[in-house]
């Protein structure tokens, strides 16, 4: 790995130097070669393992855990940081640099009460998903690789720690605006250093002044928006969309209690702290805006209110926009600008609330016949639209609500000339593999049991290809098994 030291150099005062405390018996758990490229390296060895676990130092690394705060479950803590995840500087790749941080590195000044450790099945479900996500298009931090250990750790009861190394463009979330927001009391001078290092770093086409700022923001309300459109359209729930846990680049991070859903479900929760079900699947968007306007907060001394609101003003048509873009896709309707004949913003506005109302019946037949989302939408591969029969009927027990939405449907599809290729279309858009909850679950379970990462290995194999139809491994596109529904991920990780 070879390191460039932007944010350590630069902002002198935005973090902590700490280095990280080794883990025992330190052992791959899992790899990933599509991460690894991205920073141009490629296959593990020893002295990497070594690096990575912190036993040895990494050559050009400076070891630092930043400050940030930020909105937790609606309320305000005025200072969070980097408790357990420290970063090693921003790895240069063929393509740009990453953050490589070890999550569960050990205690910083920021860890409070805990110990700042990962426990191995926190550890393991966030290198699968972010490697999944990634698979799936869904833009996200990436994971190198998964290291894991003897070294016990307390939770409920004892376990083994572990440290995932996460690969991020940018470790920089709402949160770090927040802290230099509320806790300078108005003093704009570090806020704006920030949002200037922000902007030079990662937005490097727009200028550091006013006019720069305005566009910066409204570029991250978009980013934003379409990371949720994402999520709500593969059904991941990401269960902790505190505003700390929130990327300024609109990238998915922090994976702690997250789920895809099964069964097609608005209100679903996935994370067992959420009792008023806060991140519930179906309250994502406007969790999105929520954090947004906590954001804009922060920048008013820079940036016009006027113009703060104008882009808020701007995330929910965004986030539709983008959300019947990916849906159209996966149903197999025309986008606007396919369209034969061109049509104007008044007809697009009015096709737009049409096929959003064909979406929202299709998940609302999901919900009420208790269908699996991901395998349903898989169903459109094998559609032949100018049947009479569609295969999704055999599912379903409301026929007649099935019936009438599939007439407007099939009305809405029109004439495919070449079925074929329009299923390949379908397939290309709606994957057959993601990363249930049980699947990751017993990957989890064999390791604890037996130390063996093959299904791990496994199922990381197959998330890489989603969308392909991989023979032999039908049975990890099936619902999950009794056991294995309606899983609840804790925080305690
Ligand atoms: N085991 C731990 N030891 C020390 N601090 C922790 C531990 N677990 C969480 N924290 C801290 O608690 C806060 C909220 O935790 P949260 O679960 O959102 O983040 P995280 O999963 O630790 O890390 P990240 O957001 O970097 O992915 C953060 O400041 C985090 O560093
Ligand atoms: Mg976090």
């Amino acid at each position: 790995m070879q390191f460039k030291q932007d944010f350590f150099e630069q902002l002198e005062g935005f973090y902590s130097q700490v280095y990280p405390l080794p883990i025992s018996n330190p052992h791959w758990l899992g790899w990933s070669d599509d991460a690894a490229q991205l920073i141009g390296l490629e296959k593990p060895n020893a002295e990497l393992l070594m690096q990575l676990s912190a036993n040895y130092a990494a050559p050009g690394a400076s070891y630092y855990a930043q400050v940030y705060s930020g909105h937790q479950f609606g309320g305000y803590t005025p200072r969070l940081g980097d408790g357990r995840s420290i970063i090693l500087g921003e790895a240069i790749g063929p393509n740009g640099a990453w953050d490589v941080a070890l999550k569960g590195g050990g205690p910083t000044p920021y860890s409070r009460q805990g110990d700042g450790r990962a426990v191995m099945r926190s550890a393991v479900r966030e290198f699968l998903v972010s490697e999944a996500l990634a698979a799936l298009n869904v833009p996200t931090s990436r994971a190198l690789a998964v290291i894991g250990s003897d070294l016990p750790v307390w939770r409920e009861s004892q376990e083994t720690a572990a440290i995932t190394v996460r690969l991020a463009k940018s470790h920089i979330r709402f949160g770090h605006f927040e802290y230099f927001f509320h806790s300078e009391q108005g003093d704009a001078a570090k806020l704006t250093q920030l949002v200037n290092f922000t902007i030079q770093q990662h937005f490097p086409h727009l200028s550091t002044d006013a006019a720069g700022y305005k566009q910066w923001f409204y570029e991250v309300v978009q980013s934003t928006a379409k990371m949720i459109a994402h999520w709500q359209s593969v059904g991941f729930a990401h269960g902790v969309m505190n505003t700390d846990n929130m990327s300024i680049l609109g990238d998915t991070f922090d994976f702690g209690p997250f789920a895809f859903l099964d069964t097609f479900k608005e209100g679903f929760i996935c994370n067992h702290s959420d009792h008023e079900g806060r991140y519930a699947f179906g309250q994502q968007p406007g969790i999105g805006l929520w954090n947004l306007k906590r954001l804009a907060q922060t920048l008013t001394p820079i940036i016009e209110s006027d113009d703060l609101i104008a882009a808020l003003n701007t995330y929910q048509f965004e986030l539709v926009q983008q959300y019947l873009l990916l849906m159209r896709a996966k149903l197999g309707f025309s986008q606007p600008n396919q369209s034969p004949n061109a049509i104007n913003a008044e007809e697009q506005a009015d096709l737009g609330n049409k096929d959003l109302q064909l979406v929202g019946q299709l998940t609302g037949l999901l919900e009420t016949n208790q269908l699996d989302y991901t395998n349903s939408l898989r169903r459109f591969g094998q559609l032949d639209p100018s049947s009479a029969h569609s295969s999704l009927r055999d599912d379903m027990v409301d026929l007649a609500g099935f019936d009438t939405w599939y007439q407007a449907y099939q009305s809405r599809v029109g004439e495919v000339a070449d079925v074929n290729a329009w299923q390949c279309e379908r397939n290309s858009a709606n994957p057959k593999y993601i990363l249930r909850n049980y699947l990751a679950q017993e990957a989890i379970i064999a390791i604890e049991e037996n130390g063996d990462n093959s299904k791990l290995l496994q199922l990381q194999q197959l998330l890489q290809r989603p969308f392909d139809e991989q023979s032999e491994m039908e049975d990890f596109a099936k619902r999950p098994p009794q056991w294995g529904q309606g899983l609840i991920m804790s925080c305690s990780s």
